[in-house]
């Protein structure tokens, strides 16, 4: 299935990498359906940082999992890179627990997602450093998983979501179980991977400060069915700037303050 092209900055046509037309879901049937999402448009330009905020329950990780292919919209269509996604194929994700696999060490569960993406074996050591590298773990590769920290596990997490080449993340409040430091300096570290990678990643989060410091675009979704009832471009500089002078930024104070607003009127 194709999507309709947008014109690119340079005029020419290009494909979003991701594309979410009038989807809709609903959960159940009769009496004990529930209308979870929608409907709701996007498209997500390759090398952006959505970053999706809401109220609880308003559809957020149900958009999340339609983009990752683990369920098929009620109506609509959703499409990556102009196909139909499947599971594990265009997209890594990255959850609120880690999900690793605790008596293999962190090089085999990062190895085991490269296996499934097809890198053959001989490929697959300096892969796994390669990608450690990329999330702050170097060296850490013959560690077993239940012998590190929550935060480096999330961070194999991550590595694991990047393995196999697939340049678009899909992350589901994966700080929010982690201690107020852990947290800011696993965000400073993927802001950083986004950029220096050029991935695209739609991320959820209730904080709207984890919003304004990730993202390059934020969208804040209304109460269940979510609708788009604000969508953001965020214009903060990339590189050049330590974290503490980012948030210093008045436009940085502004950015919370046009979030805040529209969260908690969603809200
Ligand atoms: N498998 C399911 N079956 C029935 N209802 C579901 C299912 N999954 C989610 N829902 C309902 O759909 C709505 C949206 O859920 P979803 O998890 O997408 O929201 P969310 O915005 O991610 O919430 P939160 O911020 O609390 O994680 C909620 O009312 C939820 O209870």
């Amino acid at each position: 299935m194709s999507t309709a092209p947008d014109a690119g900055a340079a005029g020419t046509a290009t494909v979003a990498a991701v594309s979410v037309r009038d989807v809709a879901h609903v959960y159940g049937r009769g009496g004990s359906a529930v209308r979870a999402l929608g409907p709701i448009s996007l498209d997500v330009p390759a090398g952006e940082f959505l970053v999706l905020v809401g109220p609880s329950g308003c559809g957020k990780s149900t958009l999340l999992r339609l983009i990752a292919g683990f369920d098929r919209p009620t109506s609509g269509a959703v499409t990556v890179r102009g196909e139909v996604p499947e599971p594990g194929r265009q997209s890594g994700v990255v959850f609120q627990q880690p999900r690793l696999f605790p008596w293999h060490t962190v090089g085999d569960n990062v190895g085991l997602a490269l296996r499934y993406a097809g890198v053959p074996r001989a490929e697959r050591p300096a892969r796994v450093a390669e990608l450690l590298d990329r999330v702050g773990l170097s060296g850490t590769a013959g560690r077993r998983v239940w012998e590190i920290s929550g935060g480096q596990q999330q961070r194999v997490a991550m590595a694991r979501a990047l393995a196999g080449d697939r340049d678009l993340l899909l992350l589901d409040e994966p700080f929010a179980a982690l201690d107020a430091l852990t947290r800011e300096r696993l965000q400073e570290d993927l802001r950083r991977v986004g950029h220096e990678t050029g991935s695209t990643s739609v991320f959820v989060t209730h904080s709207v400060d984890e919003a304004v410091f990730l993202a390059t675009r934020i969208v804040v979704l209304s109460r269940r069915p979510g609708v788009v009832t604000l969508d953001l471009p965020v214009d903060l500089p990339r590189t050049g700037l330590d974290p503490d002078e980012l948030r210093g930024l008045p436009e940085y104070a502004a950015l919370r303050a046009e979030t805040g607003a529209a969260v908690r009127a969603a809200a």
